[in-house]
């Protein structure tokens, strides 16, 4: 078997700061990867470039797809990237509102990715939007609503089902609970968990959160300045730290 996503040696500087300094990362399919780190270490950046949504200036990420071809993902044309993008992969961001578009009705946000990934037929279209509303636990009977009559935690399951409803093999997440309640976080953590081991999905996702991480991953990245300076299975990272800064990062939270 070969890892769904590789990045092998990416770096990446801003001026004099190195947001990616010689990084290379696999992930395996039906796998869960948490990139945790302190603000600034680089976590949102690596991602973006695995995702292909910034290119690095040194180094490439490899995509196996489904027939077990490897793509290179920044040597893609515009065209086949936006391809890949709408039927194999789903990005989940931070603010909901990044990832659905809110002239767009909730119902509407999941049909359009539907229809994007070829699907033609209104009527299916709107029953399949109807069956995600249910799965991300939304009352399918508001399907013709904006979405900014949900409230954030809601706006999130929404963003989360119009991602899935194509069935991607992979997901990325940028903090996928960050800014909400953390009453909502718990549940919105627990609906993500249920879907992502439900789907079989590989899942590449950024938290501040490490109880997030211990729940969701099972392997964790941990970044700072720029390089990944321990990685391993999340229990051993989190029971276990063995780097100094890895060791502060688990204590502070325990401290908290
Ligand atoms: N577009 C940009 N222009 C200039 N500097 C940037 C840019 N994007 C990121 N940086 C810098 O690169 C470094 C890594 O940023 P990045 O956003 O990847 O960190 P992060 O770990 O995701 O942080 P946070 O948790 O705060 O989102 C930081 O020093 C940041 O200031």
């Amino acid at each position: 078997m070969s890892p769904i996503l590789e990045g092998q040696d990416l770096a990446l500087r801003f001026g004099a700061v190195r947001a990616l300094d010689d990084v290379s990362l696999s992930l395996w399919p039906g796998e869960v990867v948490a990139i945790v780190g302190e603000s600034g270490s680089g976590k949102s950046t690596l991602l973006r470039v695995l995702a292909g949504l910034m290119e690095p200036q040194a180094g490439r990420v490899l995509y196996h797809d489904a027939e077990g071809a490897a793509q290179d993902v920044h040597a893609l044309r515009e065209a086949e990237r936006r391809t890949l993008m709408r039927r194999d992969w789903g990005f989940v961001h931070q603010n909901a509102r990044d990832g659905l578009r809110m002239g767009v009705s909730a119902g509407g946000n999941i049909g359009e990715r539907l229809m994007a990934a070829g699907g033609r037929h209104y009527g299916n279209i709107r029953a399949a939007a109807a069956e995600w509303m249910s799965r991300v636990e939304m009352d399918p009977a508001r399907m013709d609503e904006a979405p900014r009559n949900f409230s954030g935690g809601m706006q999130q399951r929404l963003q989360i089902a119009r991602c899935l409803v194509t069935r991607p093999r992979l997901v990325f997440m940028d903090e996928p609970t960050g800014g909400l309640d953390v009453s909502v976080q718990a549940r919105l953590l627990d609906l993500i968990r249920s879907l992502v081991a439900e789907l079989g999905l590989a899942v590449l996702f950024v938290t501040h959160d490490i109880a997030a991480a211990r729940l969701l991953a099972h392997r964790i990245v941990v970044m700072r300045h720029g390089r990944i300076v321990e990685e391993g299975l999340a229990d051993r990272v989190l029971d276990d730290p063995r780097h100094p800064y890895t060791q502060l990062l688990v204590a502070s939270v325990l401290a908290a």
